[in-house]
């Protein structure tokens, strides 16, 4: 249990989950459309048509042939009608326009479209303004064209992307497998809010922080009864998820103290990957292999919990579906100045703003403990302080993942 690494730097711990998953990348599938929002692209797409697909009118008007216009106004015959839907196979002769909507397509020899408003209608007789050749004309191919690679593997795909795979036409997209996740909390301590507290008890808080973080990530996470601090039920417990479960999340018991049975079992019954990382909150940090699922054990205090999912759990869970697009993180300018007398990276709660000259502020909050849930619910944001002692001064450039925006 003891050939592990231990007391990592974060940058070395990152690289280790990395490696892990990618080792574990989970499988191709092949969802409906539908259920492909969230997911990870596992394939590029090329496109199969051009988008538009046909030239059409981007107004509801007239479609006519820029080449007879003259001065400011030109008389032209109505000839027909082109609404959005079929294609009649209209075509305009000299001097001739047609009545068209939004996204109909463009009758052959139609070149430019003058809007509804603008033009004066009398029987089959139409009054139509100068304008420039091509004006709300939308051209086949101008925003895809066909053969192009749209989409890459390693995209997440959000609803734009979704949508543009639609407009193409296809119906499912290649995905990876969304990890299956187990969740739990452990402790003796913990009581379920709503039930009674006794002397020296606490309400859990942590399980709906996880579940909450993990479902915001688009997971479908499953909590597992609470564990006790007794190495045997947390022993079967683990085991039992491990075989059933792409990923076991713990928090707690996996630090130093006589009842942190974490570490052991996943010693003794599956592989450490390691243990520790310089960071904080969030030191104790664990992970391992068992069975089938990769383990992270996730340090009991609430805000350790925070910024090891945010770094840690959200690494695996990308790594797993084959995620290579980085997740948001944003610079902004200090407010104030901090000052860090240890040599670990440090994840500070903290506020962004952005003031009126569109320049991004990070506030920190003055809680740096780790059990001050308090104050990560006044932040929406982690601000990220480099290894080493630093004194920063105001306006300094942070890095900051945001995690309550919007
Ligand atoms: N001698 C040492 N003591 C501690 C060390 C150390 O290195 N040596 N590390 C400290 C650090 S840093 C952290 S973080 C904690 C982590 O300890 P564990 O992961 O073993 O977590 P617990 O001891 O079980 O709990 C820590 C703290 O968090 C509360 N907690 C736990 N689960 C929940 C939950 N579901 N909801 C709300 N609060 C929870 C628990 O009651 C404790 O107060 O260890 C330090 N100690
Ligand atoms: O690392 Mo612990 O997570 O500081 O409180």
């Amino acid at each position: 249990m003891t050939d592990f690494p231990t007391g990592l730097l974060f940058d070395e711990a990152m690289a280790v989950t990395a490696e892990v998953a990618a080792a574990h990348r989970l499988e191709i599938e092949h969802p409906a459309l539908s259920r492909c929002h969230g997911r990870v692209l596992a394939q590029d797409v090329v496109a199969p048509l051009s988008l538009p697909p046909f030239d059409n009118s981007a107004m509801d008007g007239f479609a006519l042939r820029h080449a007879d216009l003259s001065g400011e106004q030109t008389e032209l015959r109505l000839v027909g009608e082109q609404f959005a839907g079929l294609a009649l196979g209209l075509a305009l002769g000299a001097g001739e326009c047609a009545r068209i909507t939004t996204g109909a397509p463009l009758p052959a020899g139609a070149d430019t479209v003058a809007i509804k408003e603008n033009v004066r209608v009398d029987g089959d007789r139409v009054w139509v303004p100068q304008a420039k050749r091509g004006h709300h004309v939308r051209y086949a191919g101008e925003d895809v064209a066909e053969g192009e690679t749209v989409l890459r593997a390693g995209q997440a795909l959000t609803p734009a992307r979704v949508s543009l795979a639609a407009s193409l036409g296809l119906s499912s997209l290649p995905v990876r497998r969304k990890p299956t996740v187990a969740v739990f909390t452990s402790g003796d301590e913990l009581v379920e809010p709503g039930m009674p507290l006794r002397p020296g008890q606490i309400y859990d808080s942590n399980r709906e922080l996880l579940m909450g973080l993990l479902r915001a990530d688009g997971l479908e996470p499953t909590a597992w009864p609470r564990l006790p601090d007794d190495p045997r039920q947390v022993e079967i417990a683990l085991r039992d998820a491990a075989c059933a479960f792409d990923l076991v999340f713990t928090c707690g018991a996996v630090s130093a103290g006589e009842k942190d049975h974490i570490p052991a079992v996943l010693g003794q019954f599956g592989r450490i990957h390691f243990w520790k990382v310089k960071m904080r909150p969030g030191m104790p940090l664990l992970l391992a292999s068992m069975d089938q699922a990769r383990c992270l054990g996730l340090p009991g205090n609430p805000v350790s919990v925070l910024a090891t999912y945010l770094s840690f759990g959200r690494a695996l869970i990308d790594g797993l579906q084959g995620r290579v697009e980085p997740r948001p993180k944003l610079r902004a300018r200090l407010v104030g100045g901090i000052e860090k007398s240890h040599p670990r990276r440090e994840f500070v709660r903290a506020r962004l703003r952005s003031d009126e000259d569109g320049v991004l502020w990070v506030d920190p909050n003055p809680a740096t403990a780790s059990h001050r849930l308090r104050a990560a619910a006044d932040s929406d944001a982690l601000m990220v302080v480099a290894e080493g002692e630093q004194r920063l001064q105001e306006g300094a450039v942070m890095e900051v993942w945001p995690y309550a925006l919007g």
